[in-house]
């Protein structure tokens, strides 16, 4: 019998730093083959850009593949199961398959699509990784509190009393077998230590909780955790749906899309403009928007004036980061900016803002 291909699964919220984290695991894979599955919220495929530019050997384009159609866990049948089988099918195996989730992802219904026969007896789930954004948490962003909410939850089965931002937070520490504890760098040591002890006592027992910058960890402290994640699904709760048939984890493929969860509560549009001047400014205008339409996370590409190299812009709340990454070659010199935020987002406004 041939031995299972091992998956890990990368989750975290918009803007952790996943991609980074996958970018620098390329960049060191000592040439095991590493192919990728990647899902993202917004049109733009920047994440795939930026993995597909990394120029390593060990991966090239053909082993990165992009699900297209919407959230991963919403969509396992038509496109998930698909993907991984076609990938399966090759003859030339990868030897490690990492799965991007999006940042609104709930990674269990993912898991448990490993156990469909069509794939279970050829992948088992490694390990799930989650990259959480420390400076993000240690600001409150998501108004982690799981005992408070747990009290509540306690006093009434059938109240929803999160936010999406926390509810998803705990969905996808939930689900962790290493905790990430990223952007360590923007934190102090004991910002870090306070962070690490809280994540550690929201978790499963056992869970690993690492701190990184830029997603620096050696490879095989991320891959090879040898979990089998699939297996013990009910230990990692789900907490948003509650009322559906969290403890009978192999009831009928159906399920999987009738669970309620955040994409709802989502928006997201993409905005083009004309060339940008002065990136200095342009990004502070961003920085602008982003604080006055409490936008989750702005990122793409811009042409700037007499520069031949894309400008690759990444905000993720107010910090807005933006480097020139490659030339943009054959492609058509474009600003395109995909935005992220509670439902709700004032688009006509943030289009008008961001065209200025
Ligand atoms: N200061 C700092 N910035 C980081 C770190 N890791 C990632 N970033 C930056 O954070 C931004 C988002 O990083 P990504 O790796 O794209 O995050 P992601 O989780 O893949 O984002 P989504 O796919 O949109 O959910 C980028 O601008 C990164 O350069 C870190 O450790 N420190």
């Amino acid at each position: 019998m041939p031995t299972k291909i091992p998956a890990t699964v990368v989750t975290g919220f918009l803007g952790a730093g996943k991609t980074t984290l996958i970018r620098h695991m390329l960049a060191n894979a000592s040439g095991k083959r590493i192919a990728l599955i990647i899902n993202e919220f917004g049109d733009l495929g920047v994440d795939g850009d930026i993995l597909k530019g990394c120029g390593d050997e060990t991966c090239t384009e053909d082993d990165i593949m992009e699900l297209s159609n919407g959230c991963i866990c919403c969509t396992v049948a038509d496109d998930f199961i698909p993907t991984l089988q076609k990938l399966l099918d090759r003859p030339n195996r990868p030897d490690h398959i990492v799965i991007e989730t999006s940042g609104l992802a709930l990674p269990q219904p993912l898991i448990r699509a490993f156990n469909w026969p069509e794939i279970s007896t050829r992948v088992t789930v490694d390990g799930v990784v989650t990259v959480v954004d420390g400076k993000a948490v240690t600001e409150g962003r998501f108004a982690h509190n799981v005992a408070a909410v747990d009290a509540q939850r306690a006093l009434d089965e059938n109240l929803d009393h999160e936010t999406p931002l926390s509810e998803l937070f705990e969905d996808q520490i939930a689900c962790a077998d290493m905790i990430v504890v990223n952007k360590s760098d923007l934190l102090t040591e004991a910002e870090i230590d306070a962070l690490t002890a809280q994540l550690k006592s929201d978790s499963r027992k056992g869970v690993q909780v690492v701190k990184s910058t830029m997603g620096a960890l050696p490879i095989d402290v991320l891959l090879g955790q040898g979990v089998g994640a699939e297996n013990d699904l009910s230990a990692r709760h789900e907490i948003h749906h509650h009322h559906h048939h969290h403890d009978d984890e192999d009831h009928d493929h159906e399920d999987d899309h009738h669970h309620e969860h955040g994409h709802d509560e989502f928006d997201s549009f993409v905005v083009t403009r004309a060339e940008i001047v002065d990136p200095k400014a342009f990004a502070a205008q961003l920085s602008e928007v982003i604080r006055a339409h409490d936008i989750l996370r702005l990122k793409g590409f811009a042409a700037v004036t007499g520069k031949p190299m894309r400008l690759t812009v990444q905000a993720v709340g107010p910090r807005v980061d933006s480097y020139f990454d490659q030339p943009f070659g054959s492609q058509p010199r474009e600003t395109k900016l995909v935005v992220i935020g509670q439902a709700g987002l004032d688009r006509a406004a943030i289009e008008a803002a961001l065209q200025a």
